[in-house]
Parts: structure tokens; sequence; C-alpha cells
């Protein structure tokens, strides 16, 4: 398939495609113009029954147009065979869609096997999009899908689906069937991932903040398949388009904002590291003179295993190697707001953050955070008028009228 230049990615165009099903009133998708430019994710949010996924499954054939054209880069696609088209098409469903008595590296290796690469190439490819969605190899390879967490199978399915390196992806509410905390890290990986790949994603959401925080574009459709507003989540949120969009954006919008700050963009502080089996002495001295009250204790590739504070550490002679699964751990790529959602689900006054590797790089403050929320908080809430100065205007009583009761 074609792709455009600098990117791994094609672009997808929908000219006047709409979509009417049997026995029903109108149509789901109504003459809908829609370019996706190549290498960007775009995120479809919207009210239910909306045409979200009406219009992706248009773009994989699942959805068979009623009328309109489909173009995929350079190529018409609308009449291609659609297993041949789909073959070229990655495809993510919630809870991964894995095949479940099939084991990961037979999963990942589907669609490969139908286009005849060889067993060797197949593997290759197998143990690469697995490191690349950040599972090991050797300890998933011939797990099946039932004795993995709903986050890992995830995560195979996204391998799964970018095994023939197809340049588009599409992603129906990949990850609404995962807890919060999974989900942020999903979403993180989604982002290294895509810095790594390039490819355009289409991603299918019911929630606007998922969408603001993924897509470097987002469509807003109403009833019909109907383009409310299709730009930046800054954009959209600065300026909204219409009142169907201020109004579905409503209340969220202020806190939406907070999706448009990543801990990226915020100093973070540096953080006193040890080893396993470090003797406690030289890391609280290392600790002292940091004037840090809290040690990180990292692995060999400084990943973070647990965060005591110096007096645990200096409790035993030697760092344990205790491992804590409960860490609060973000990427550059989090928002403010699953910062704080991750600490507060750990409890902690912050939380560490970690490179696409998961090697550990600071910690944030979860006070920063909050300063930050509040320069936002005041920034977006237009000037109002106090209680006293209401009172001492036309709005109100002046204090000779008599007052309170
Ligand atoms: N297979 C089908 N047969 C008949 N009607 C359908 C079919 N699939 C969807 N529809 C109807 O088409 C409209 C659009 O549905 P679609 O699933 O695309 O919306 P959506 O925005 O993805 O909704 P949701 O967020 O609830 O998943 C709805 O009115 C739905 O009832």
């Amino acid at each position: 398939m074609t792709t455009d230049t600098d990117t791994a990615g094609s672009s997808i165009r929908l000219e006047r495609v709409r979509k009417q099903y049997k026995r029903q009133d109108g149509p789901a998708v109504d003459d809908l113009d829609l370019t996706i430019e190549a290498g960007e994710i775009v995120a479809f949010v919207g009210p239910s029954g909306c045409g979200k996924t009406t219009t992706l499954k248009m773009i994989n054939r699942l959805v068979e147009p009623t009328s309109g054209r489909i173009y995929i880069g350079d190529r018409d696609v609308t009449d291609e065979d659609p297993d041949r088209l789909r073959q070229s098409i990655g495809y993510v469903i919630q809870s991964g869609g894995l095949f479940p008595h099939w084991t990961v590296e037979r999963n990942i290796g589907a669609i490969p096997r139908v286009l005849g690469w060889d067993k060797a190439t197949i593997a290759q490819r197998t143990e690469e999009l697995l490191r690349l969605v950040g599972l090991d190899p050797d300890e998933f390879g011939d797990r099946l899908p039932k004795d993995m967490s709903g986050g890992q199978q995830q995560r195979v399915g996204v391998a799964r689906a970018l095994a023939a390196d197809p340049p588009v992806l599409l992603m129906d509410e990949p990850f609404s069937a995962v807890d919060p905390i999974t989900r942020v890290r999903l979403q993180d990986s989604l982002i290294e991932i895509q810095k790594k790949v390039g490819k355009t994603i289409v991603i299918v959401t019911h929630d606007f903040e998922e969408a603001t925080k993924l897509g470097d574009k987002v469509v807003i459709f109403s009833k019909g398949g109907h383009v409310e507003q299709y730009g930046t989540p800054a954009e959209i949120l600065a300026n909204p388009a219409t009142d169907f969009v201020k109004e579905f954006i409503g209340s969220g919008a202020t806190l939406a904002q907070l999706t448009l700050t990543r801990v990226k963009d915020v100093e973070l502080e540096a953080v006193t590291t040890a080893t396993v089996n470090e003797p406690s002495e030289v890391v609280v001295d290392r600790a002292r003179v940091a004037s840090s009250s809290w040690v990180v204790v990292v692995d060999e590739r400084g990943r973070p295993r647990a965060w005591p504070s110096v007096e645990e550490i200096a409790s035993v002679p030697l760092v344990s190697a205790y491992v804590d699964t409960r860490l609060p751990v973000v990427a550059p790529s989090s928002t403010l707001q699953d910062a704080l959602d991750v600490m507060l689900a750990a409890n902690q006054g912050g939380a560490l953050v970690t490179n696409g590797e998961g090697t550990l790089i600071g910690w944030l403050r979860i006070g920063r955070v909050i300063d930050i929320i509040r320069g936002q908080l005041d920034e977006a809430q237009p000037d109002e008028i106090g209680y006293t100065e209401y009172a001492a205007t036309e709005g109100g009583q002046t204090a000779t009228d008599g007052g309170a009761p």
C-alpha cells in the first residue's frame, strides 16, 4: 500500500460517505466528508449512537458504505476486496479480541501467516512487536490470553494489529474495559509506540479526556455522523464551534484543560536512587546530601522497584529487594490529570516519572500539580463579581439597608 512521505502512515479520505442500515429510519452516517492526515492520531468522540463506530468500520469495510468513496493514501479502496483491505489495516477492539486458544505468538503472527511470511521472519517480527508494546517475549510468547491481565491482552492486541506493518490502525474503544490506572499506562504506551511507528491512527472513544490526550486532532460528531468540530484539542477547548460542542464538552472543559498539560511540560524533582543490597548507610548519606526524605530503589536498568523513606532504608543494613507493585508511576506523555489520579489511587503525595523504557527520570510532587491546576482554573474562570462587590452595587442591598437577619 502506498504511504505518504515522511511517515509510515497513509492519509484517509472519506468522500460523501453514507450508511443506511436496513430497517432504520435515518442514516447512521449521512454524507460525511472527512480527511485524516497521514501520521496523525485522530480521535472520534460524540454521544452514543452518533455513528462513530459505523464510520470507523467503514474504513476497513467491516461495514459496507451505502454510498460515497473511501481513499487510503491515493488508493480508492471502496471496491477493493474487503479481506485484502483488512490485511493492510490494523484493527484493535475492546479487550484485545485475541483468539482465546492461541498463544500470544500465534495471535500476533495471524496476519503474517495469511500473507505467507516465512516462519523465521514471523518469529523475529513477533519478538520485535512484543518488545515494542512493553512485554518480554520470553515471558509472554507462549502464554494463552486467559493467563494475562486485561492490560497485557490489550498490548498483545496492539502488537497483533501492527504485525504486517499496516499504514493505518483503527482502534474501537480499545482501553474502555481496563481499570483507570492501566488505561493511563496503555494510553502512554500508545503515544510512545506512535512516536516509533508513525502510523495513521483513528481511535473511537466515549471519553472526551481520552480523546484530547491521545488525539493530535479530535472529531466531535453529532447524530448521523455529522461533524460538529474537527480540530486540535486546544482549538476545540478554546473555541467550541457550536452550541452542541459547548454542551458536549460542558463542565468537563475546565478539567479537560488539564489534559493539555503533560508531565513533560513540568519541571521534575531530582530523586535519590539506590540499588538492591547496597549498604543502607551509604544510601542514607547520599539522601542527606541531596536533602531527600525518600529514596527510589531501582533495578539494573534504572526501573523503579520501591520508594521507601530514608528512615525505612536506615532500619535495615542493606537495601531490600522488595518490589512494590502499586508504585505511582507516570510517563512524560501522561497528563496532569493522569498524574493526579495515579497519586490519589496510590495514596501518595507524588508520582515517579519513567521514560518509554521504564527508566526513572524524576518525580513529580502533588503540590506542583495543584499549583498548576490552580493557575489554570484562575485563567479559565471569567472574572466574577464577588459577594461583597455584588452587595455593594445595583444587585444587592447596601449595608445601611439592614443586612442579614
Ligand atoms: N448493525 C446495525 N444495524 C442497524 N442499525 C445499526 C447497526 N449498527 C449501528 N446501528 C445504528 O446506527 C447508529 C449509529 O451507531 P454507531 O454504533 O455507529 O454509533 P456510535 O457513535 O459508535 O455509538 P456508541 O458510542 O454507543 O458505540 C445508531 O442509531 C445505531 O443504533
